[in-house]
């Protein structure tokens, strides 16, 4: 019987071997890169599968907040690192791993685990479903029609380079403003912003330092901050081809998206901007004189999460107006199964079981992907994965949970 069990310091360089086994990198570690990765994980939430004393499967799990609708933040449980070695797939140790997991997300009283599915069908049997989508367009700078000779933001804003220091310096505040304002982020650490300049690198990625771009408001207020690194290419007559590949983009007003998306298609050389992931509602084609010019490259789910605690989900969020549902949700695993009679109003959600006829009917899947706003009711129900048990209910659900702008993570954990 393989073992499964949380890890002991001993364990860590054999966990981190069949990590990487796992992802298809090199298992080769140096003492510094296993040192390094103990540095970074909680043992008592990293769990590893054991047979004949080696690791054959890894799965972590840390704190994460979660901002839902209306900008207050739920308590998740953010899962990462799941590997299963070659030699010990398809024989239940993510399922095993998975629950131990899950359960122990759901006795410490977190409302929802999430994670980034690194392939579509691996989740949902977890009650997990796709809560965000992402989108990434390049776009074609000579096509996309902006006037050649702009040369900074024309409403009394700037922008300024800075560097990897001055970005941790003000990184921070911008993201945690950012984060609450944005249904689907998630909370950063201090890890997060040296891995993002540089100060920690790890074997996987190798490192060189972006450019990095503020946008200060009229009041001198830093309102937005791009990472970008110029790709170089030239023709064979002379001609600049290069292309800049933003890494991120944080922007809390929409002056300083607007400006910093101008100035990424206003570099000199620069004839291609791949945008990095974002938002699928984003308006960078809109910014465009020629919307054309901004050519679709991905589109995908991105965040997944599984709730863990139905009421807690949605009394914490807000909704459209007022109005009541009677939800049946089917929950296989147990954690958060049952009917409940949403009241939404202008002053708060109520939910709380009840025994009246449900009007809508779902799997816990099913209930993740609408709760964030993102997919609608009425489209479920027309797959057959959301049932109407009272005609119109989707449609009403519809009008009461979905957002005018679409959830977003803007980060890979
Ligand atoms: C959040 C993250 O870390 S995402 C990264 C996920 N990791 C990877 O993709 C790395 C490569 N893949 C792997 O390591 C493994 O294949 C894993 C982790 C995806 C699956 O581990 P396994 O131990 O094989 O899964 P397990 O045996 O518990 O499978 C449970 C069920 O899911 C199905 N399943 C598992 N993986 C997949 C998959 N990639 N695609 C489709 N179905 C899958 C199994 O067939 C099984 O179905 P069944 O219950 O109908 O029999």
């Amino acid at each position: 019987m393989v073992d499964i069990r949380s890890l002991a310091d001993a364990d860590v360089a054999d966990w981190a071997r069949a990590l990487n086994t796992g992802f298809l990198r090199s298992p080769a570690l140096t003492e510094e890169q296993v040192a390094e990765r103990r540095s970074s994980i909680d043992l008592s939430r990293t769990l590893g599968a054991f047979d004949q004393g080696r690791c054959v499967a890894t799965f972590r799990s840390f704190a994460q907040k979660l901002t839902a609708v209306g900008g207050a933040e739920v308590a998740a449980d953010a899962v990462t690192n799941v590997t299963v070695s070659p030699t010990h797939r398809r024989r239940g140790l993510l399922s095993r791993m998975m629950a131990k997991d899950l359960d122990a997300a759901k006795e410490r009283g977190d409302v929802v685990a999430t994670l980034i599915a690194a392939e579509y069908p691996i989740y949902g049997r977890f009650g997990f479903g796709p809560a965000t989508w992402t989108t990434q367009w390049e776009i074609d700078v000579p096509r996309a029609g902006l006037d050649p000779r702009w040369s900074g933001p024309d409403d009394g804003g700037r922008i300024d380079l800075v560097d990897g220091a001055d970005v941790r310096k003000l990184g921070p505040d911008l993201h945690e403003r950012l984060r609450v304002g944005q249904p689907g982020a998630v909370d950063r650490n201090e890890r997060w912003w040296k891995q993002n300049t540089g100060l920690l690198q790890d074997q996987f990625h190798s490192w060189s330092e972006p450019h990095y771009a503020v946008y200060r408001a009229p009041s001198g207020e830093v309102e937005g901050l791009v990472a970008y690194e110029p790709v170089p290419h030239w023709s064979d007559n002379k001609l600049p081809q290069n292309t800049a590949k933003v890494r991120g983009l944080d922007a809390v007003t929409p002056a300083a998206e607007r400006a910093l998306w101008q100035y990424l298609v206003s570099i000199d050389w620069i004839l291609k901007v791949r945008t990095g992931h974002r938002a699928p509602d984003s308006l960078i084609p809109l910014y465009l004189p020629d919307p054309r010019a901004a050519r679709v490259v991905t589109q995908a789910d991105f965040l997944w999460v599984r709730i863990l605690d139905a009421v807690r989900a949605l009394e914490t969020r807000t909704y459209n107006g007022a109005g009541s549902l009677v939800l049946e949700i089917r929950d296989p695993a147990g954690y958060t199964g049952g009917r409940y009679r949403l009241d939404a109003g202008p002053d708060g959600a109520a939910c709380v079981p009840t025994t009246e006829s449900a009007e809508l009917s779902m799997d816990v899947r099913e209930l993740a992907t609408l709760w964030l706003g993102d997919e609608s009711a009425v489209r479920l129900a027309a797959l057959g994965t959301v049932t109407e048990e009272r005609p119109g209910a989707a449609a009403a659900a519809d009008a009461l949970l979905r957002t005018s702008r679409r959830p977003w993570c803007p980060d890979m954990f």
